[in-house]
């Protein structure tokens, strides 16, 4: 592969959260959607977070992203803290440093898939890397419905032309909420194995929320919430191993048994995990 990360990249971290609180509401109705998250993500790492419905996957990924604040505590993308970022500085920070794929596809219906996919580069004035967009396209097998509008093409093309879309700009780090949501399973597979092969091979860091332990087994690393709280880690588990932590976070019986490791709450302190 021609595209390498520089020298010392897997150090750094691409996104951070440090002691993050998210409360919705006030009163009797109060939500406290993040009760204190410290995380760290790595570069050129995937990550999957994992948790029961309602446990805050999507409000840490949305608080991540800038695409919503904090109550509380800090989030950064690099050494940017966007906590002090206007709605502009914000805007940019999205666009230059952060790509999306969402479960729904969100593909422009009027733009063919080549057009989508440099949508954001013309957005923010830039001149498409078309040697970039060549390796891309080709790595995801796209090139045969690059002229294709989105209606005329699969769930599973659809999603892989949302990736490049996010690949293309060589973001900082991916955020993926559900990508394999609306897929079938062959489909899912192919764009978990483009989101494994963009980390593998274009030191490209992700993060996904997902429901689906398959699609977890897939990363690096799996991160899981309960109540708006870290509670457990797992490092490059199979889908069993995340089967297994979910079913205990979904028995309240069991939560209690399932309180981090000494080994899951150094992690948590320095967001990093085991293997640094
Ligand atoms: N805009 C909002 N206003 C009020 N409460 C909210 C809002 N957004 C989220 N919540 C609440 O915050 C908590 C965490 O929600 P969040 O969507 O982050 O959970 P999740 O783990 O992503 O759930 P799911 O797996 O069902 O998508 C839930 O109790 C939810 O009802």
């Amino acid at each position: 592969m021609t595209q390498t990360a520089p020298a010392g990249k897997h150090a750094m971290i691409a996104a951070s959260a440090d002691n993050v609180v998210k409360t919705y509401g006030s009163g009797d109705t109060v939500v406290h959607a993040l009760a204190g998250v410290s995380i760290g993500f790595r570069s050129g790492e995937f990550t999957a977070i994992m948790g029961p419905s309602g446990s805050g996957k999507s409000t840490l990924m949305h608080c991540l992203a800038g695409l919503d604040t904090v109550t509380d505590g800090t989030v950064a993308i690099g050494d940017v803290n966007l906590n002090g970022l206007g709605d502009k500085e914000m805007t940019k920070l999205r666009r230059d440093r952060i790509g999306f794929v969402f479960q729904a596809f969100n593909l422009v219906p009027t733009l063919t898939a080549e057009e989508n996919i440099t949508l954001p580069q013309g957005i923010a004035g830039r001149d498409v890397d078309r040697e970039w967009f060549d390796t891309v396209v080709d790595r995801l097998g796209i090139r045969q419905r690059l002229t294709h509008r989105p209606s005329e093409l699969s769930g599973g093309q659809q999603q892989r032309v949302a990736c490049a879309r996010a690949l293309v700009g060589r973001p900082d780090i991916i955020f993926g909420d559900e990508p394999t949501g609306n897929l079938d399973s062959r489909s899912s597979g192919e764009v978990l194995d483009i989101l494994r092969a963009a980390t593998d091979e274009f030191n490209q860091t992700v993060v996904i929320v997902t429901h689906d332990p398959r699609a977890a087994s897939y990363a690096d690393r799996v991160v899981f919430l309960a109540d708006g709280k870290i509670v457990r880690e797992l490092q490059r588990p199979t889908a069993d191993d995340v089967f297994e932590v979910m079913r205990n976070l979904d028995d309240p019986a069991q939560t209690d048994a399932q309180a981090p490791t000494p080994t899951d709450t150094a992690a948590q302190q320095t967001g990093l995990g085991e293997g640094n």
